[in-house]
């Protein structure tokens, strides 16, 4: 198959996002925009200056510069253009549903309230499914650097809202601080209904992993690339058949692979796990959601039947509810029986 069949059909196959930072989505174009609007002055004179800037050696290299980005980020109306432009890439990519990550303390640090934040982020979902028939969810990530008693704060703050708040995550900078940190906290969120994702297993060990499932008792694994360096770790995700929402250009951007060629999604999918494809950060990592099942196809052979699987994958574990989840399944079906 020429790579135009195969970028065809990967864009036609419906497909779910569940692993995206809605504050990595911001391009430097809107950057600066939204920087003139809000009278900040940026440490760049130019997108290009920006986009050079965007040289990672690990995870913390990134965040710096992405905690930085997100300052130009004030108002209501800011939040919702941030949140339309995602959409508007996921439909032309061909995703049809987003489970978003939003990072509520990177903006109530700076006296952005709660409010604003996820009002904005509602109004920008609510105008996508109405403009292009994309459906999302929200999930409140908990920064691990900060404190557990900041993470109960924000989930206090969240408690108003909480009929449009899927689930909480935790993510940010991973060594140092385990999911166990955090482990009350989460208590407290299922006690509230909400779904539990934690990224792990992304520069962390293997025991982290231990710790997202046993210990905390997520409902998926946010990366989960190291968990494959514990045969029994990697027996246990298959046997609950837990996803793991996958990021092969994120993992490429920030060198948890050094080459796209080593990427592990083919062994994830050979030793049946619930892998996923997914962007995390796309206005960092050099691409939206198409371009991750598309080179990651490229880099380690992956067939039109592995993106069916993965995108069958992406609805399994997304948070719809079982009829939807159907629906949404039975599309990929026609979808590659037709094809
Ligand atoms: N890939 C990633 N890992 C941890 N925290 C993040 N925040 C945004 N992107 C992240
Ligand atoms: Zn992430």
């Amino acid at each position: 198959m020429t790579d135009t069949t195969l970028e065809a059909f990967a864009r036609g196959l419906p497909k779910a996002e569940l692993h995206m930072h809605i504050e990595g989505s911001l391009e430097p174009e809107l950057m600066f925009a939204l920087a003139e609007r809000n009278g900040i002055t940026l440490p760049y004179k130019s997108v290009e200056e920006i986009r050079a800037a965007y040289a990672f050696s690990n995870l913390q290299d990134f965040l710096d510069i992405y905690y930085q980005g997100a300052g130009v980020l004030i108002t209501r109306a800011d939040f919702r253009d941030l949140a339309l432009a995602y959409f508007e890439r996921l439909a032309a990519d061909g995703g049809v549903h987003a489970e978003i990550f939003f990072d509520p303390q990177t903006h109530t640090e700076r006296g952005v309230a709660f409010e604003t934040v996820i009002d904005g982020l509602l109004d920008g979902m609510a105008q996508a499914e109405e403009r292009l028939g994309v459906t999302s969810k929200l999930i409140l990530c908990f920064l691990r650097h900060l404190s557990e008693e900041s993470a109960f704060e924000t989930l206090e703050q969240a408690r108003p809202h909480l009929a449009k708040i899927a689930g909480v995550g935790l993510d940010s900078s991973e060594v140092g601080h385990p999911p166990a940190k955090f482990a009350r906290v989460f208590k407290a969120a299922r006690d509230l209904g909400l779904k539990i994702v934690a990224h792990a297993g992304e520069e962390g060990p293997p025991e982290y992993v231990w710790e997202a499932i046993d210990l905390v008792g997520v409902d998926r694994i946010d990366h989960g690339n190291r968990a494959l360096e514990d045969e029994a770790l990697t027996q246990r995700l298959v046997k609950d058949g837990t996803t793991l929402t996958v990021c092969p250009l994120s993992n490429l951007k920030l060198c948890v692979v050094p080459d796209l060629t080593a990427h592990p999604m083919r062994r994830m999918l050979d030793l049946g796990l619930k892998a996923t494809v997914n962007s995390d950060d796309p206005a960092y990592f050099g691409g939206y959601l198409l371009d991750n099942y598309l080179e990651t196809a490229k880099a380690v052979d992956l067939t039109r039947d592995d993106l069916v699987v993965l995108a069958r994958n992406s609805f399994e574990g997304s948070f719809l509810d079982e009829a939807e989840k159907a629906r949404r399944l039975a599309q990929v079906d026609a979808y590659a029986a037709g094809s």
